[in-house]
């Protein structure tokens, strides 16, 4: 097991330089400060930038740059300021961040910010390939970096990669506005395994993966070409002990160990025992909807002036980002916000906003958490929210209330918080009220249960998960890999084959000779098809079908020319050396009338599908229609079939976006075995890419050689990637 590589934008402090001496300051932001906890228990590396730009260091401090930044178990990618603008404060913060948090409004699509993300994002990935060795695990964070993984996986194609979105991912609609969303989309995919903190952003991406990319989704897997990728979710937690601990301590300090902070805070205590403490902290971002909190304080202190001089709020908003314009807007509005509201409202005795536009140290953020009745975080759209989890960590005799936005992450696992809708004024304004007057017994009750899982799922265990996923993500991988027909098991099932004196070659058509289309007419042979299926039939000792779902009409037209054997409609008819079609189970079907109605209103009432009339059989074919809601018609289609087929001898089968309904007593292993017992056969090859297939994996003898276009569960033995290797086997078979 080799080392652990984490790379993020952010490292776990920033470097500033000051009159030629070099300070590491800890970062801010959730990211960081998690991260920061995993990181010092293991002996990882941490590549990202240190906050200075390469015309920021004078050459002569490079060195001291480097050693600083090791003292932390870091190391940096190197960024000008040009590229630090566009990258950064360009197309991450002014066109992913507000994208992926829903402000359509504020994102900017241009070309030149883009193509400066993508160049550092290959700077990272370069960072990481001059460190990595393939036995090595990378852990690549964030929307800065959606690239990295891909352009990692191309150089080492078997490293093993992790990617985790600190932020949401938007809905479809929200997504698909974006220029590249497929660069971004198979920059995300060159992972191994890709992390969410909510199953809402999970199935969100998933969505986006289908529609946008067409890969096909099988619950939380992604089949891509010669790779399955796994998504999840993995909220993220928090030191839980760091701040339990320090808040403890906290609590022993004598007035003098107190922070000047510390007691500015008891004086407010002791000047209006009866008032309360709200806080609020966050950076200052328009995802966190400060401007808007601030609006809700003004309603409530109109819609309650009972608690005027009897609560105060403390706003801790932390700069971030203030080169990007949204950034210095929202600064002026709540400047202005809180000085209109404090002009209002003051009394001679009371100021109802409290605000410090910075950041503070670790001990003054647990002066106030310790020290507040209420914290007061709803954002508009947030990947998570550690501060939530924070003030109820460091509740330690439990009393507390947290009122919290619906809109984020950490409202999911924090039911037991006031959980508001911060458009929301009335209801906001009434949840302040509640926390308020909330009885003690009460808020002991929620936060022992709110405790309770935020020390058992912490950031670390958070972080072992989801490293253990990866690692059993690769190690499927792996015994997959096991299954695949490789060069070697090729040369032995082609000398099987050279030395058997009767042989069989059953292939099925669509999905495994000849790749899908939309409208499955226009799937017909090419050349090289005919070419390939013309040498197979010239060989000596050897029977070849092509075994398939398709009704008889079109592979007369496209085979019976040629003569091959066909076994169509899952082995109603058959077809030999160029004879006509004869049927080769008894089937009915005057069943259709009763089923082609309720076909047909599936058709009227989903958009792009279609129904294939075969002879004995009725197939809806969804492959048009979006693939949510095919999939969401496709079920409950089935449940319908099910229980008006009760009584006939009929299934349903769902092969790859189609649903056939057809005789129970037809199906491509008992045809494929009728056949086989007319000869005594002594290498028999079977090779099918859908459900349909499993039928002749299953039902075939043990001996035969079956193979599987395509990585999903299968019977088969072998797996093979795609049809274009399908071809190139068969050729083989033909030398
Ligand atoms: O690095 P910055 O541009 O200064 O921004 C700070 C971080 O902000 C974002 O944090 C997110 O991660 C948190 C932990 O998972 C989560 O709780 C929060 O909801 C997110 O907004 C950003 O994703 C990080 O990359 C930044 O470092
Ligand atoms: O002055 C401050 C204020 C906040 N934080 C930390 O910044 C993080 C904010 O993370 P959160 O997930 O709430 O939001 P983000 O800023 O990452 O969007 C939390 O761990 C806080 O403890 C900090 O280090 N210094």
């Amino acid at each position: 097991m080799g080392k652990t590589i984490i790379i993020s934008n952010r490292l776990p402090v920033q470097l500033q330089i000051s009159n030629g001496s070099i300070s590491a300051i800890p970062s801010v932001g959730g990211l960081a400060t998690g991260m920061k906890s995993v990181h010092s228990g293991s002996d990882s590396i941490w590549i990202g930038w240190s906050g200075l730009t390469d015309e920021d260091i004078p050459k002569e401090l490079a060195p001291q740059i480097d050693k600083a930044l090791a003292e932390h178990g870091s190391s940096k990618v190197n960024l000008t300021s040009d590229e630090v603008d566009g990258f950064y404060f360009g197309f991450s913060n002014r066109t992913i961040w507000p994208l992926f948090h829903y402000f359509l409004e504020y994102s900017e699509f241009e070309l030149e910010s883009w193509n400066v993300y993508k160049a550092v994002n290959q700077k990272f990935a370069d960072a990481i390939l001059e460190k990595a060795e393939d036995d090595d695990t990378v852990w690549v964070h964030d929307y800065q970096l959606m690239l990295v993984p891909q352009m990692v996986r191309e150089k080492r194609p078997n490293i093993s990669i992790g990617f985790f979105l600190h932020i949401p991912f938007p809905s479809f609609e929200i997504f698909r506005t974006l220029p590249w969303r497929e660069e971004v989309l198979e920059g995300l995919l060159g992972a191994d395994l890709i992390g969410f903190h909510t199953y809402d952003y999970e199935r969100h991406f998933l969505s986006s993966v289908r529609r946008l990319l067409g890969l096909e989704v099988s619950f939380n897997d992604i089949y891509q070409d010669k790779r399955i990728i796994k998504v999840d979710s993995f909220p993220m937690g928090i030191d839980y002990k760091k701040f339990s601990e320090a808040a403890k301590e906290h609590e022993k300090n004598t007035t003098e160990q107190q922070s000047d902070l510390q007691q500015r805070l008891n004086n407010h205590k002791r000047s209006t025992p009866d008032a309360k403490l709200i806080l609020s902290i966050d950076r200052l971002d328009y995802s966190k909807g400060i401007a808007k909190r601030l609006n809700a304080f003004e309603y409530f202190l109109n819609k309650y002036p009972q608690y005027k001089e009897k609560v105060r709020l403390i706003i801790l908003a932390v700069p971030s980002r203030s080169n990007v314009p949204q950034y210095q807007l929202l600064k002026k509005e709540v400047d202005e916000l809180i000085g209109r509201i404090n002009g209002d409202f003051s009394t001679v005795s009371w100021t109802p906003i409290w605000y410090f536009y910075r950041s503070v140290p670790f001990e003054n953020l647990i002066d106030l958490y310790t020290s507040s009745d209420i914290a007061w975080l709803t954002p508009l759209r947030d990947g998570m929210n550690l501060v939530a989890k924070e003030y109820v960590a460091t509740r330690t005799d439990k009393t507390g209330v947290l009122i919290l936005s619906e809109m984020a992450g950490s409202a999911n696992e924090m039911n037991e918080s006031l959980l508001v809708n911060p458009n929301n004024f009335e209801q906001t304004a009434d949840a302040i009220y509640e926390a308020i007057n909330m009885p003690k017994e009460e808020q002991i009750d929620r936060n022992t249960e709110l405790q309770k899982r935020l020390e058992r799922y912490n950031v670390e265990r958070w972080a072992n998960d989801f490293m253990s996923s990866l690692k059993e993500q690769k190690e499927r991988d792996a015994a997959n890999v096991s299954k695949r027909l490789t060069e070697h098991r090729l040369s032995v099932v082609l000398d099987d084959f050279k030395n058997a004196k009767k042989k069989m070659l059953f292939l099925d058509y669509d999905g495994t000779l000849s790749g899908f289309h939309a409208d499955p007419q226009k799937a017909g042979p090419d050349e090289e098809l005919y070419a390939l299926l013309d040498a197979l039939n010239a060989l000596k000792d050897t029977e070849v079908y092509l075994v398939s779902g398709r009704d008889k009409e079109t592979f007369t037209k496209w085979f019976l020319p040629k003569k091959y054997n066909m076994i169509v409609e899952h082995g109603v008819w058959i077809s030999q050396n160029g004879e006509d079609f004869r049927m080769l189970e008894n089937v009915k079907n005057d069943w259709m009338e009763k089923i082609r109605p309720v076909l047909e209103s599936f058709v009227d009432r989903t958009p792009g599908s279609f129904i294939e009339e075969k002879n004995y059989s009725l197939a809806w074919h969804y492959r048009k229609t979006d693939p949510d809601f095919g999939n969401l018609r496709a079920n409950e289609l089935n449940t319908v079939l099910t229980s008006l087929i009760a009584n006939d001898d009929l299934s349903v089968l769902n092969g790859n976006k189609v649903m056939e309904i057809k005789s129970s007593n037809v199906n491509k292993g008992r045809a494929t075995m009728r056949v086989l017992g007319e000869g005594d056969y002594d290498f028999v090859l079977a090779i099918g890419d859908d459900w349909t297939d499993e039928f002749m994996f299953q039902e075939l003898p043990e001996s035969t050689v079956t193979i599987k276009v395509g990585r999903q569960n299968t019977h088969a033995k072998l797996f093979i990637d795609d049809i274009k290797y399908v071809r190139n086997v068969l050729k083989r078979f033909t030398d």
